[in-house]
């Protein structure tokens, strides 16, 4: 029995030196390189590791873009016509990721919001969008090497931006790209965000959203979109979601991706609504006001909803700050766009919400560059979106 014992000890003392002694007398660049293909060849990197990375970066790119012309360009302007700021950054940030997604993932199909036929025929708007394309970089060289070489020349430009004509649907891989969400909210200085999603087969796979104006800080309080009054200091984030593996937020940087931290809704059941905020869109033209406050006081709900533009709403409910995002329809004949959806859709679902349409139906990526199956949005956390479904089908068809 003694025996026995000292002979156990004496296995555990030797098996770890064992394994140790050769990696101390071999030379040091043998032991990495056969440990790092030890691991290659045994371990798989997660699923989608590259489209995530491409496109963390690719959005980081394009909000510098957005940042610059909201500050060179931006200042007084209040309406949206043809060169307005909202134009061009739309452009050239649409055809920065363009750009990074066709370096990385050159058969991939993209639908995207912006085409170049404008700017054939306006040589002056050309010109100003392909200056800001042509000089906006990360401050990482490996992270602008990652993104792939610079846009050639302005032709070149255009010829990017109508690469996002796919008309979308069920088949293959899909990148959806909102250049800048909530382009009202851009103008102000408020929130907007740059939006970016890949789908595989009509089913959200990628997420990312650039948020330049939200607080950093996850647990900051969640305050209505006033705009114009914000500083760089403290703002700026970037959610990210991968399917299956869960949903994160990093500082938004202008080279090499910040540290990411995970994030997840607060968990609200049907019993704890009456503490539960509302996020609603600014214009009452996109979702309904009047019905959103119908619902809320059904509900119990006495906090004032918060309103902001874009999809900033998906974010800030899947990290806790607000906790619901309803989207009632104005127009029965408006089809919700991909672009506006598919990130944020899925970084709520993996950060633990649901997300469905006014009549409980998943939001269905897959019948092109709309919505075309579903009617309005309903975000919460899981365990209480059946009771805000319900209260939200009472309301709507007391109507009806
Ligand atoms: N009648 C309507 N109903 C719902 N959404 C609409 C709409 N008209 C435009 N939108 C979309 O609402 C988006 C902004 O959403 P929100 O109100 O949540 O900020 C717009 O994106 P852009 O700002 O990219 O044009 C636009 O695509
Ligand atoms: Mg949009």
């Amino acid at each position: 029995m003694l025996r026995t014992s000292i002979l156990f000890v004496a296995l555990a003392i030797l098996a770890p030196l064992i394994t140790f002694i050769p990696r101390l007398l071999l030379p040091r660049s043998f032991t990495t390189t056969t440990f790092t293909t030890t691991f290659t060849t045994t371990m798989s990197p997660p699923a989608y590791s590259k489209e995530l990375h491409v496109a963390q970066l690719a959005v980081q790119r394009a909000a510098i873009l957005t940042k610059r012309v909201f500050h060179e360009k931006a200042k007084g302007t209040v309406d949206k016509n043809d060169k307005s700021p909202v134009t061009i950054g739309d452009f050239g940030a649409q055809a920065l990721i363009i750009a990074a997604l066709r370096h990385n993932f050159p058969d991939d199909a993209i639908v995207a919001e912006e085409e170049a036929a404008q700017l054939r025929e306006d040589a002056n708007l050309k010109a100003t969008i392909w200056d800001l394309v042509r000089d906006t970089r990360l401050n990482d060289p490996d992270a602008e090497a990652t993104l792939g070489g610079p846009v050639r020349d302005a032709d070149h430009m255009l010829e990017l931006l109508d690469q996002g004509n796919s008309p979308g649907g069920a088949q293959g891989r899909i990148w959806a790209i909102d250049p800048i969400d909530g382009t009202k909210g851009f103008l102000r200085g408020g929130q907007y965000a740059v939006c970016l999603g890949l789908m595989q087969d009509g089913d959200v796979k990628v997420g990312v959203l650039g948020c330049p104006n939200l607080p950093v800080d996850d647990q900051a309080p969640l305050t209505a979109d006033i705009g114009s009054n914000q500083t760089d200091e403290g703002h700026g984030v970037l959610f990210s979601a991968v399917q299956g593996h869960g949903a994160t937020s990093r500082a938004l940087t202008a080279g090499a991706l910040a540290e990411s931290k995970p994030i997840s809704m607060r968990s609200v059941d049907g019993s704890s609504l009456a503490d539960a905020t509302f996020c609603e869109s600014v214009e009452a033209g996109h979702s309904a006001h009047g019905d959103q406050a119908a619902i809320a006081e059904k509900l119990g709900i006495t906090k004032p909803s918060v309103r902001m533009d874009s999809q900033a709403k998906y974010g800030s409910i899947a990290r806790g700050a607000g906790d619901i995002y309803l989207r009632l329809p104005v127009k029965a004949t408006y089809q919700e766009k991909i672009w506006d959806h598919a990130a944020g859709d899925l970084i709520v679902r993996e950060a633990g919400g649901q997300v469905t349409d006014i009549h409980g139906k998943r939001l269905d990526f897959s019948v092109g560059r709309t919505l075309a199956n579903n009617k309005g949005v309903v975000a919460a956390p899981a365990a209480s979106h059946p009771k805000v479904l319900s209260v939200v089908q009472e309301v709507l068809n007391a109507k009806l």
